[in-house]
């Protein structure tokens, strides 16, 4: 298991903002084995400086990194598989060339390399392209080297800021394959993103961090339950003032009112509205991992 505990992490200041910066103020987490992450947050949430003390690219102030519960090394490291967010691909080498070149700088032989190269150019989709320098490539082929290039070496966890950014629909499904197949083989998989969607539907559990704390975790199924749904229903042509005094919000499109209501008796709304009118829908919503973001960094 991959912990992070109560990192802090202050960025000294500039002219402009003397008093420095707090990016994280005690972000802790816990990733299993075979547990795909998603990390989400606003822009400046602390995502990238947590990705990239897991990474020992930056020092934490104080806070720990674990792996399979002791601290982790320089070694553990070179076995990790790491998307940076400032990427880092030499623009004028080769695909192929490029893959194979970061597997043997892992310590792989030059067959094992060869193999794994080949490997993930087919698995990602890159055999059109192999032998093309990779300034030459779109920005989605490209985001296919890196992660062929974070996956090659057989990482025992993965580190990914936001492998998903820019993508198309195709090589969004492409990369998310690639993925959830080594999360099956047991590795921990953490990656950032602003696509909630995509989160909600890839990752087994969630962190939502803010201002540099997390401030909800747990299974998308947790953090609905936690949130609770929405009483949404929907009468056409009632009587005016039919919801007055009844818990909710009232929306109405041409002859259909539409009432969300959070708490209230059900029942009691479920009369109300049959005696108002036609009840065309009377059920309760799940939050998507949107709302629950919207609510928790409020
Ligand atoms: N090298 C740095 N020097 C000063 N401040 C920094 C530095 N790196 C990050 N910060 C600040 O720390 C905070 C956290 O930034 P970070 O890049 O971790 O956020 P993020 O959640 O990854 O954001 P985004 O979604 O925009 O990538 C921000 O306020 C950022 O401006």
């Amino acid at each position: 298991m991959l912990e992070i505990s109560e990192l802090r992490k202050r960025f000294a200041g500039g002219p402009d903002a003397p008093e420095g910066k707090v990016a994280l103020d005690g972000i802790g987490f816990a990733v299993r084995p075979g547990e795909m992450f998603g990390f989400v947050g606003a822009n400046g949430a602390g995502k990238t400086t947590t990705m990239r003390i897991v990474m020992g690219v930056l020092r934490a102030d104080s806070g720990s990194v674990s792996w399979q519960g002791r601290p982790l090394t320089y070694a553990d490291r070179r076995g990790f598989g790491y998307m940076p967010e400032e990427r880092g691909l030499y623009q004028k080498m080769r695909v192929a060339e490029q893959i194979e070149y970061f597997g043997r700088l892992r310590g792989m032989s030059p067959a094992a390399a060869g193999k794994a190269t080949g490997d993930l150019i087919e698995r990602l989709g890159l055999g059109e392209r192999k032998g093309d320098a990779v300034e030459s490539l779109s920005l989605g082929n490209q985001q296919r080297v890196q992660l062929a290039v974070a996956l090659v070496h057989d990482p025992e966890v993965l580190v990914l800021d936001e492998p998903f950014s820019g993508l198309d629909p195709l090589a969004v499904d492409t990369l998310a394959t690639a993925l959830q197949e080594r999360c099956r083989g047991g590795v921990p998989v953490i990656f950032s993103s602003h696509q909630l969607d995509l989160v909600e539907r890839l990752c087994d559990s969630v962190g939502i961090v803010s201002a540099g704390r997390m401030v909800a975790t747990g299974t998308v199924e947790e953090l609905r339950a936690a949130e609770g749904g929405t009483l949404r229903v929907v009468v056409r042509d009632p009587e005016p003032g039919w919801a007055d005094g009844l818990p909710g919000e009232v929306t109405v499109n041409g002859d259909r009112h539409v009432l969300r209501a959070q708490d209230g008796d059900g029942q009691e709304i479920l009369r109300r509205a049959a005696k108002a009118g036609h009840v065309e829908h009377f059920g309760m919503e799940q939050p998507s991992l949107t709302q629950i973001f919207k609510e928790a960094v409020a």
